[in-house]
């Protein structure tokens, strides 16, 4: 039996089920009435809407209708104009980055961002430090407990590229993987700091059929292990296929929320894909 049938890759939390009853669940993020300008730009204009603990959340929208700024708002890389963005009821306005991740949040990005010199086990065992306790003194003088977290973080990142299913591929420099490799990687190493919320933006882009197929096995099995999960993604087969609710934005307004039936045959969600003019949807 390998180390990873022992142990779960991902640290268990609260695991829930799938969401059903949305009221009698408690709110993970809550973005409230957030308006985000870029000059004369409203990217996000009053956008509201609450990602329950142990849910699967799609942020869906044509081009430019604001899934990127609320990301970036929500992981405390813009600061909302109006509004405010709290997690676990605490507000993410003024913290860094690194608070939040300590918070319990993790992303990943449209365009890949890994340490393409390090092996894939090192880039994950970088996301495990968020964590490490000991301090630099004790790396330095190459104390016993310094040497105990950097094994059990060694374990931990083979345990996850396991999960993610690349762990024949730890020994090998980030940027020898393939394209999917790379995702998969990106989603380890994000995993790594302990998330409570994992938010994936774009996980999809450039994969084939087999590769969404898989991908949609792997956002199932890591919501099953109690990770709540925010999606950004365009195709819809994957949308409509792993979340429990979807919110949809267009020009930096909410246009609707639901269940992904409901939002697929939402009139406005139609329009706003198809170009249909507003009064003719
Ligand atoms: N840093 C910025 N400075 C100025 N305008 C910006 C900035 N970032 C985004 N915008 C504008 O804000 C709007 C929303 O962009 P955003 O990237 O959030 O959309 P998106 O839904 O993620 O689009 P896509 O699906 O194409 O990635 C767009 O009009 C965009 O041009």
């Amino acid at each position: 039996m390998s180390d990873t049938e022992q142990t779960p890759a991902v640290p268990a939390q609260a695991a829930a089920p799938a969401v059903e009853t949305v009221n009698e669940r408690e709110p993970l993020l809550e973005v409230d009435h957030v308006t985000l300008r870029f000059g004369g730009v409203v990217a996000l204009n009053d956008v509201d809407f609450t990602l329950y603990k142990g849910e699967i959340l799609g942020l869906i929208g044509p081009n430019g209708a604001g899934k990127t700024t609320c990301f970036n708002a929500m992981t405390g890389i813009y600061q909302p104009t109006e509004g405010q963005i709290r997690f676990l009821g605490q507000k993410i306005s003024g913290k860094k980055r690194h608070q939040i991740t300590r918070m319990g949040m993790a992303r990943t990005f449209q365009n890949i961002r890994l340490f393409p010199e390090m092996t894939a086990l090192e880039n994950v065992q970088v996301g495990a430090d968020a964590h490490h306790k000991t301090s630099v003194i004790s790396a330095l003088l190459r104390l016993p407990r310094h040497w105990k977290e950097e094994r059990e973080g060694r374990e931990k990142a083979e345990r996850l590229l396991e999960f993610v299913g690349i762990r024949n591929r730890m020994h090998e420099f980030a940027r020898n993987l393939s394209y999917g490799e790379q995702r998969r990687l990106e989603i380890a190493r994000a995993l790594a700091t302990d998330p409570k919320l994992l938010c994936l933006d774009e996980p999809a882009a450039g994969f084939n059929p087999a590769e969404k197929e898989e991908l949609l096995q792997l956002i199932r099995q890591i919501r099953d292990q109690g990770v709540t999960v925010l999606l950004i993604e365009h195709d819809m087969r994957l949308v409509m296929g792993v979340t429990d609710r979807i919110v949809v934005l267009e020009f930096g307004k909410k246009i609707a929320e639901g269940l992904p039936a409901e939002v697929r045959d939402n009139p406005k969600v139609v329009a706003a894909y198809l170009g249909v003019p507003d009064d003719a949807a």
